[in-house]
């Protein structure tokens, strides 16, 4: 019996308490803590503010985990207010991100890291890990991702055990780890006002440990560390709804803990409420029962929670009081109902992992049936080893004891030969073949009751062995479906790695595809941003024409207007000369008018004239220089007419002109006529001449005046050249405008082509950079898709590396480890075995040698008794002897009573020999009582020589029986090594 050991480990103070002005209100020693109250308290151990994670380690975890390691079941339990360090003291921090910290690693792992270490280097233990939580009165199984069913707990005559929870075989610290980082992350915590990663539940994180000793002796050992929630007060944590229903939980099953642990410190012989709560029923063993225990209570320093440090110390002090039994759970493998319950289990569990899906249990489900099928045949091995052994055995029993029926009964006979040869010795030795046939009887007896014994044996070891057989056979199966599932899983991972890798090949062409795509693509995109470029040079020195053109345009429209207001002075000019011209035509017209006057006047004077005209004679020369001069004039006119007729004036001034001149040369011919007729009337004219002279002065001013009419003209005949100029230059730039507006509109339409090219090829780069964004996606979703395909693929190749590691590893490993190792060692158990055999068969050999030997002697004494029927027969007839001899056993009673009397009679012979030994030494001996002696002596010598034989033949019985022994404690030897 063994106290619950309390280790009180004290937390520093947080930032929170620190915040809130408490201050520390514990003291420590090593194995004491003291109060602000004065009290003190002890237990085992006491780890102060500074204690490590190491120190917790050294304290509690090697001890225990020696213990479990051992085959004792062992709890540690850590029991605290809210947030003062349970989780961490047990695992430490950050163990469920990976991230953890070895300074901070907790005792859990720490533990697990040490057993890994410690495990027997013989492959000839299995781990298996559980872990559950109790939330809210429920069991909840960590470890089962896919469905958090509530699970319950069941008791059968050997254990409390919690049904269907999930039991995961573990072979290495790593695999332990992540066990815990899963099930920790399927734990409920909540951030409280006391701690921000609240454990809301109570959780039982367990080992079982099997370890096979020698021979067929198996060692079951479980650790549970369990995580208690934290006690609280619900002001302090100012817990509502779920919370608060999750706190008064765990406050109660907390209380029925205090409840159970109180009755075991008091009274453990006393009812326990074990089952007022889940978490007391399962941890029933652990509390007064089968268990090595240690309790963790933590505290916080901090004097704002005085009251539930005081109540953790008290109920740890409690708890020390609590008194367990740890025994060794040792037991001998191979019963046959242990074996079918085991089947059995084997087969709902391989039913359960047929309709579980995930494939990492099945195939750590599918390792442990190989690893239990191997371990049930190597027992079977071993029964049916330890089969032959008995049944050698009972053949060298049989034989033994058949060999020994042959001795006694040569012994028999020769006694009854002695008793035969002797007669007078036949009462002793017909005693001894009495004692001796007594022996033989109940030797026999016992022989057969033996050979009935084996034969029983034999028999429930045939059945054993047939049902063993059928086990075999059935796990065999169970094997061979496993295997197939194994190999239908190895060909749906290959078929996946194949689809994966077409997939991959798929997608490496596809993205080969792509890439060419989006490289043409890209060239496309930079042929047309080239393009582009160029109409986009191509525009601008378009646009710098189209405003050097449009600037061309404005400053031509601008002369345009310059030139239209020239030509509107122009017109103006045009029509002043034109109102000019109609002006000097009615002058012309009025002069006609007046000449016509004149003509009439001139005809009235011509008269006169005529009369006059011998003064004209004279002036006849004057005149002729006057025509001389009228024709010059007249010259100068056609020439001024010729000049006018060429200048492109006015029509109608021209006709007037024309006309006029017409008029004028009629007139002047007509004068000429007249000045003819008038040289007849020269003299009458002279007059006339005068006036003719002053209508030529007026003339000569009206040519003066058409003069400058005509110089007027050549102004406007320059003017009307400039205009014609312009208005050329107008046309001209007018039409090269046109020209230029046709370019221009060419330049436009061809601007629109471009434009509308542009646009078409920018909704064409829009649509390409809309496909290459797609294709880009595309190929990002690609990327990403064989990212996740690669992921996938790489988890699937993981998984599949896991499997095959898991299933190489773990059946090569564990089947080839422990089946082929089991193998191996069965192997080497076979080799070794096969070396015992040899050796066996040495002995064997031996054996038959000395059974050659025996049977040789057997045959000797076969001589005696040909046969066991023969030999029964001779007991038959040793029986008959008997009733005989059982005759003859009264007689030789009656004998008896004579040999006593004669011993009577011999003491007074001898008596009377001493006195007539004496006498016939003094000479006095008759002759007939010499003879007497004499035969007397003879009978002595010949009693004591059957004594002798008698004597030499129990020494020689006795160095048989110790050579059976011998024969013995070699079969008995051989059967450990068998065993072994
Ligand atoms: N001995 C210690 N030294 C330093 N920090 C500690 C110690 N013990 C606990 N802590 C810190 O205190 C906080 C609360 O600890 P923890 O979560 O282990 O408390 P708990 O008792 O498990 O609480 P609950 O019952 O609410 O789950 C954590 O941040 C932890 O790191």
């Amino acid at each position: 019996m063994e106290n619950i050991r309390v280790l009180v480990r004290v937390r520093p103070l947080n930032y929170r308490e620190t915040h809130l002005g408490a201050n520390s209100c514990v003291t420590t020693t090593n194995n004491s803590i003291i109060l602000d109250n004065k009290k003190e308290y002890n237990y085992d151990h006491v780890l102060g503010i500074n204690s490590t994670q190491e120190q917790v380690f050294d304290k509690i975890g090697m001890s225990t985990l020696e213990s479990f390691l051992n085959g004792l079941n062992c709890c540690i339990f850590a029991y605290g207010q809210t947030g003062a360090g349970k989780t961490y003291t047990m695992q430490g921090k950050g163990l469920d991100d990976l991230k953890n910290d070895e300074i901070h690693l907790g005792l859990q792992p720490r533990l697990i890291q040490k057993l890994f270490l410690d495990l027997p280097k013989e492959n000839t233990c299995s781990i298996k890990c559980t872990y559950l939580e109790i939330y809210n009165e429920q069991l909840i199984d960590l470890l089962n991702d896919a469905k958090p069913q509530t699970l319950t707990i069941r008791e059968d005559s050997k254990r409390v055990y919690v049904e269907n929870l999930t039991e995961i075989a573990v072979s290495s610290y790593n695999d332990v780890l992540s066990l815990l980082q899963r099930g920790i992350n399927n734990r409920h915590v909540s951030a409280t006002q006391m701690n921000l990663e609240s454990s809301r539940s109570h959780s039982v994180f367990t080992i079982q440990f099997e370890q096979r000793t020698k021979g067929m002796y198996t060692r079951r050992s479980k650790l549970n560390f369990v995580d208690l929630a934290g006690s609280e007060r619900q002001k302090l944590t100012a817990a509502t709804g779920e919370r608060l229903k999750e706190a008064a939980n765990i406050n109660k099953s907390l209380t029925v803990l205090g409840l159970v642990i109180n009755s075991l410190a008091e009274n453990p012989k006393r009812f326990i409420p074990y089952r007022d709560s889940k978490l007391t029923f399962l941890l029933r063993e652990s509390l007064g029962g089968n268990s090595k225990t240690v309790m963790i209570a933590t505290i916080s320093e901090a004097s704002s929670s005085f009251q539930e440090t005081l109540g953790t110390l008290k109920f740890a002090s409690r708890a020390k009081n609590i008194r367990n039994q740890a025994i060794v759970n040792e037991e001998v493998g191979g019963n046959l109902e242990s074996l079918k319950a085991e089947i059995k289990r084997l087969k709902n569990e391989l039913q359960q992992q047929n309709s579980n899906s995930e494939i990492f249990p099945k195939k750590q489900k599918e390792v442990e049936l190989i690893s239990q099928i191997s371990s049930l045949n190597s027992q079977l091995n071993e029964s049916e080893l330890f089969q032959e052994q008995l049944s050698k055995e009972l053949k060298q029993m049989k034989e033994y004891y058949e060999s020994r029926i042959v001795e006694l009964e040569e012994h028999n006979e020769q006694n009854n030969e002695s008793i035969k040869i002797d007669h007078s010795n036949r009462d002793l030795l017909l005693q001894q073949a009495i004692e001796i046939q007594r022996e033989l009887r109940h030797k026999n007896e016992i022989l057969n009751q033996r050979i009935l014994e084996l034969s029983q044996e034999d028999t429930i070891l045939k059945h054993r062995r047939n049902e063993q057989q059928l086990i075999i056979t059935q796990l065999e199966q169970t094997l061979q479906e496993v295997q197939k599932d194994k190999e239908l899983l190895i060909a749906e991972m290959e078929n996946q790695q194949s689809i994966i890798e077409k997939y991959e090949n798929q997608l490496d062409t596809f993205q080969e595809d792509k890439s060419q795509q989006v490289q043409e693509l890209e060239n496309k995109i930079a042929e047309l941003n080239d393009q582009l470029q160029l109409y986009k040079d191509q525009m601008d020195t378009d646009a710098q024409t189209i405003e050097f053109q449009s600037d061309e345009i404005s400053r031509l429209q601008q002369e345009i207007e310059q030139i239209k207001v020239e030509l509107e002075n122009l017109q103006s000019n045009f029509n002043s000369l034109q109102e000019q011209s109609k002006d000097k035509e009615n002058l012309i017209q009025e002069q006609v008018k007046e000449l016509i006057k004149y003509r009439k006047l001139s005809n009235v004077k011509s008269k006169k004239f005529l009369k006059s005209l011998k003064v004209l004679k004279k002036e006849k020369e004057n005149y002729h220089n006057l025509e001389i001069r009228q024709l010059d004039f007249l010259q100068e006119l056609n020439q001024q007419m010729e000049l006018e007729q060429t200048i492109p004036t006015n029509q109608s001034i021209q006709v007037a002109v024309k006309q006029k001149f017409e008029n004028i040369q009629n007139l002047l011919n007509n004068e000429i006529q007249m000045t003819m007729q008038l040289n007849k009337e020269k003299e009458n004219y002279i007059n006339l001449y005068n006036e003719t002279q002053r209508f030529l002065d007026n003339i000569s001013k009206e040519n003066d005046v058409l003069k400058l009419e005509l110089e007027k003209n050549k102004v406007n005949k320059e003017a009307v050249q400039k205009y014609m100029q312009l208005k050329d230059e107008f046309m001209y730039q007018k039409e090269k405008l046109g020209k230029f507006l046709d370019s221009f509109d060419i330049i436009n339409q061809k601007l629109i082509m471009k434009e509308n090219e542009i646009i078409k090829l920018k909704s064409e780069l829009k649509l390409e950079q809309t496909q290459r964004a797609k294709a880009l996606e595309e190929i990002d979703k690609l990327r990403t898709a064989k990212i996740e395909l690669s992921n996938t693929k790489n988890e699937l190749q993981q998984t599949i590396q896991q499997m095959q590691m898991n299933i190489q590893n773990e059946l090569d490993e564990i089947k080839q480890k422990k089946l082929s190792d089991n193998v191996l060692f069965l192997q080497k158990a076979n080799q070794k075995l096969n070396a015992d055999l040899s050796a066996l068969q040495k002995c064997y050999k031996q054996l038959l040698d000395e059974k050659e030997i025996m049977q040789k002697k057997y045959e000797e004494k076969l001589i005696y008794s040909v046969d066991f029927n023969k030999m029964r027969k001779d007991i038959n007839i040793t029986n008959q002897i008997k009733e005989q001899l059982e005759k003859k056993e009264k007689d030789y009673q009656s004998l008896l009573k004579e040999m006593e009397l004669l011993d009577e009679f011999f003491k007074s012979i001898n008596v009377k020999r001493f006195c007539n030994s004496q006498t016939l030494n003094e000479g006095s001996t008759s002759e007939k009582v010499k003879q007497y002696f004499q035969y007397l002596n003879q009978c002595e010598q010949e009693f004591e020589f059957r004594q002798y034989q008698l004597r030499t033949n129990l020494q020689l019985l006795n160095i048989e029986q110790a050579s059976c022994n011998m024969i013995k404690e070699e079969n008995r030897m051989l059967k450990m090594q068998l065993k072994q």
